[in-house]
């Protein structure tokens, strides 16, 4: 137990594997799936709904909170938990993939990534030390170094030097985390390196230097395509610490993370239940429907009784289907809820299959309730 962060494996079944993460804002049951809370809010979601869903932990994006409503406001405010009203524990992402994705005018330097607000054109300076002062504003329970997050496809070369400034910045936010955390606080690293296994094994050997107590996989889930994620998987996975958390960035639907559990990954984050439920898109056993097609105007069933949620339980995909169709906020609430129930549902399956030993059998299921092939 250092300082109120551990990670303990409890069972493996295959690559697949049973943890739980204590921080002093509770355990987190891993594997574990994060609901995406941006801007300090799991979309459409009260927190003591996300919390019922079985959610241990959400995550905040350091990019938009520094630009609105402001680190250091939040701060003031008492911390970002208290602001949203989230007692339970918090990822923060260091803001680096989403300045990429996000902002205008951005140059990238040594030192930084200099950028203009996407909401008011804001000049701003995002550096290691700056972005980990800003995660400690907000109080994360986990932060995550500042990275360089590569579009593909790209130049070994290219791909190098990334990666390599990406371990330089490793170093830099491991300093500044240090001078900077709350006991109890936990930095991860992120492996980056592209799909060049020598780079991820390079990567990854050179953050073990840096003893971090986590290690995320960052750079997947950006068009490769579920096949190639998975093979880096095969690569970088069998060589992180089995007792350090495995953080896969960014994903997934629920395939890629049952493949992902499948090949010794810990911990998710993704937009796909939240920002699909607010466009009508339903998670199911049998996979996504679209509650707004014509099919379900008159079906009289709920998307899934045997899941503990009203959302899920208590109202018919004919109403779900006419909240749609008339543009009610009732629908994308109610389809957001189901969504994470349907995802947490998942990973208690997952995390009670490895404990059984019938991790294999669960994917079986899975495959053949889905139709879901490559796993
Ligand atoms: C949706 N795909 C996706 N890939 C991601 C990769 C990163 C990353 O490498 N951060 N350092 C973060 C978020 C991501 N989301």
């Amino acid at each position: 137990m250092s300082d109120g962060f551990s990670f303990t494996l409890e069972a493996s079944d295959g690559p697949a594997r049973l943890g739980v993460i204590e921080t002093p804002r509770g355990k987190i049951r891993t594997p574990a799936f994060m609901p995406v809370g941006t801007a300090g809010t799991v979309k459409a979601m009260p927190p003591d709904n996300v919390r019922a869903t079985g959610a241990d932990i959400v995550l905040g994006n350091t990019y938009h909170l520094m630009l609105r409503p402001g680190a250091e406001r939040v701060a003031a405010l008492g911390g970002l938990h208290k602001f949203m009203n989230w007692p339970h524990a918090i990822l923060t992402d260091s803001g680096g993939f989403q300045v990429m994705s996000l902002a205008k005018l951005r140059k990238l330097t040594e030192e930084g990534v200099a950028f203009q607000s996407h909401i008011d054109g804001a000049p701003h300076m995002l550096t290691p030390e700056r972005s980990i002062e800003i995660q400690c504003l907000l109080g994360a329970d986990i932060q995550m170094q500042l990275d360089e997050c590569p579009a593909i496809p790209i130049a070994h070369g290219a791909a190098r030097e990334s990666m390599l400034l990406s371990v330089r910045w490793a170093e830099r936010s491991r300093r500044a985390f240090e001078e900077k955390a709350a006991p109890g606080q936990a930095l991860f690293g992120i492996v980056q390196g592209a799909n060049y296994d020598d780079l991820r094994r390079e990567s990854l050997a050179r953050l073990l230097e840096l003893d971090f107590p986590g290690y995320a996989v960052g750079g997947l889930a950006v068009g490769e395509g579920r096949a190639e994620m998975f093979r880096v998987l095969e690569i970088v996975a069998p060589e992180m610490p089995a007792g350090r958390p495995r953080y896969l960035m960014g994903v997934g639907k629920p395939a890629d993370i049952v493949g992902a559990v499948a090949r010794g990954m810990d911990m998710f984050d993704c937009v796909a239940p939240t920002r699909s439920g607010r466009h009508g898109q339903a998670w199911t056993r049998r996979g996504p429907i679209n509650i707004k097609n014509a099919a379900f105007a008159d079906d009289p069933e709920p998307l899934d009784p045997s899941l503990d949620c009203p959302a899920s339980r208590d109202y018919s995909k004919a109403y779900l289907h006419h909240l749609f169709r008339a543009g009610e906020y009732l629908g994308p609430m109610l389809l957001t809820w189901h969504n994470l129930a349907y995802y947490q549902a998942l990973m208690a399956g997952m995390r009670a299959a490895i404990a059984a030993g019938r991790f294999g059998a669960f994917v079986a299921r899975f495959r053949e309730e889905t139709g879901e092939t490559i796993l």
